[in-house]
C-alpha cells in the first residue's frame, strides 16, 4: 500500500477490522491525551515515539481499559469497547517488567492468565505448552522467575499474554532491560506471533531504531497527541516539523529562503548554493526550513561535480557502520556519515562536499 493509499484507508477505510482508535481523550489534572486517532490492522505493529510524559503510556492503558477517557471511541474487530471492562476486552499487554508470580514456575505463571473457569484441563495445559513452545521457552518450564534471566522473564511475559489470545497487543517498552544481543531474537519472536495470530499491536519504545526497525508504521506522540504518523521511511524522508526530524534522527536543520517551486520541487538558497529539493505542499516562495538526513551528504577531497561546496571537519567519531563528521559550511554545522572503508577525516581538515537530497517545508511558527 502506498502512503496515499493508506491515509485514505486510515481515514475512510471500514473499521470492522483490527484496532481503531477514534478522537480518544484522557484527562487527569489536565488533559493527557487530546484527541487521538489511530488505526492498526491486524497482524501489523504500528512502533508508538515520543519524549517522556506525551502520553504513549497513557493511550495504551486507556486502550486496555485501565484509565477512564474523557472522550472519543475504542473499536476492535468493529466492536466499541469504549466502556467494556479490562478483561473482556481482548487486550493483551506486555511491560517493561515481566511481574511473574515469584512463588509459581514458569508453567504455573503462563496458565494464570487461563483463568476461565469453563476451560478444561487438559485444553489449559496444550495452551501453555503451545504458548511456552512460541516464544521458546519450553526448558524453562519448571523454573521459577527468580532465576530467569531479563530477557527469558519477557518471554514468559509475552507467552502469558498471547494464551489468552488477546485481538490486540500492547507492548511497552517491553525490552528496555533486555541485553542488545537477545532484544533482536525477542522482536524476531514478537513479530512472528502478531503476524501468525493476526494481532493488532502497538509497540511503546524510546529507541528510535527499534521502532523504525520493528514498526510497519511509526506514530510519533507529542503532548498527548499524535503529531505525524506513516511507515517509517516515509515519515523519515518527510518529516512534518523540526521536532519530528529530530526524533527520527535527522539531525541537519536549516533556515533557508525558497525561490521558486517547479512542482515536487522547490528551489531553494542555502548558504551560497542553490539546491533543488522535493517540498511539502504548502510551501510557497520565501523562508523554509530545510531538512538534510546525514546520509544525503557527499564527501570528497576535490569539487568532483557541480555542487559541492567547501567546508571544514570541526568533529569526527565512529559509528561502527559509519564516520560522524561535523562539517563547518557558510550555513552552518551540517552532520555528515561517510562510510568507514576509506581512511578517515582529521578534525581541521577542508573537504569538499554536497547536498544530495533532502526535505523542505514551510518555517514553523
Ligand atoms: N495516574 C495518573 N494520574 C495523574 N497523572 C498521570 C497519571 N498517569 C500519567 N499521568 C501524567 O500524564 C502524562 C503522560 O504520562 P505517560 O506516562 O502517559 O507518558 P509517557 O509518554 O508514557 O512517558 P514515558 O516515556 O516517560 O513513559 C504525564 O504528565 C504524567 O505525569
Amino acid at each position: 500500500m502506498t502512503e496515499l493509499e493508506w491515509q485514505n484507508h486510515r481515514e475512510h477505510g471500514n473499521t470492522e477490522t483490527g484496532l481503531v482508535v477514534q478522537n480518544l481523550r484522557v484527562s487527569f489534572d489536565k488533559p493527557v491525551i487530546r484527541g487521538v486517532n489511530l488505526r492498526v490492522d491486524e497482524g501489523e505493529i504500528l512502533s508508538l515515539v515520543g519524549p517522556s510524559g506525551s502520553g504513549k503510556t497513557t493511550l495504551l492503558r486507556t486502550i486496555a481499559g485501565l484509565h477512564a477517557h474523557a472522550g472519543g471511541r475504542i473499536l476492535i474487530n468493529g466492536r466499541d469497547i469504549s466502556d467494556e471492562q479490562p478483561q473482556h476486552r481482548k487486550t493483551g499487554s506486555v511491560f517493561q517488567t515481566p511481574a511473574l508470580f515469584p512463588d509459581l514456575t514458569v508453567r504455573e505463571n503462563i496458565a494464570f492468565g487461563l483463568d476461565d473457569a469453563m476451560m478444561s484441563d487438559s485444553r489449559r495445559d496444550d495452551l501453555v505448552e503451545i504458548g511456552m513452545t512460541m516464544m521458546n521457552i519450553a526448558q524453562l518450564a519448571d523454573l521459577r522467575p527468580d532465576v530467569l534471566s531479563g530477557g527469558q522473564g519477557q518471554r514468559v511475559s509475552f507467552a502469558r499474554t498471547i494464551v489468552r489470545r488477546p485481538r490486540v497487543l500492547l507492548l511497552d517498552e517491553p525490552v528496555a532491560h533486555v541485553e542488545v544481543a537477545l532484544k533482536h531474537a525477542i522482536h524476531k519472536d514478537i513479530t512472528t506471533q502478531v503476524r501468525r495470530m493476526g494481532m493488532s499491536a502497538i509497540y511503546v519504545t524510546h529507541d528510535i531504531s527499534e521502532a523504525c526497525a520493528l514498526g510497519d508504521r511509526i506514530a510519533i506522540m507529542n503532548n498527548g497527541q499524535i503529531v505525524q504518523e506513516g511507515t517509517p521511511r516515509w515519515v523519515y524522508q518527510h518529516p512534518n516539523s523540526a521536532f519530528v526530524a529530530e526524533l527520527m534522527g535527522v539531525v541537519n536543520g536549516f533556515a533557508a529562503r525558497a525561490i521558486n517551486r517547479t512542482g515536487d520541487l522547490a528551489h531553494v538558497r542555502l548558504g551560497k548554493a542553490t539546491l533543488s529539493l522535493p517540498c511539502q505542499d504548502s510551501v510557497v516562495n520565501g523562508p523554509v526550513t530545510v531538512f538534510v538526513p546525514p546520509e544525503s551528504v557527499d564527501l570528497s577531497d576535490a569539487p568532483q561535480r557541480e555542487g559541492f561546496m567547501l567546508g571544514q571537519v570541526i568533529e569526527a567519531g565512529f559509528a561502527r557502520t559509519h564516520m560522524v563528521y561535523d562539517i563547518e559550511t557558510d550555513f552552518g554545522t551540517l552532520v555528515a556519515h561517510d562510510s568507514t572503508q576509506k581512511a578517515p577525516r582529521q578534525i581541521g581538515e577542508r573537504v569538499w562536499f554536497r547536498v544530495r537530497d533532502g526535505w523542505v517545508i514551510p518555517p514553523e511558527d
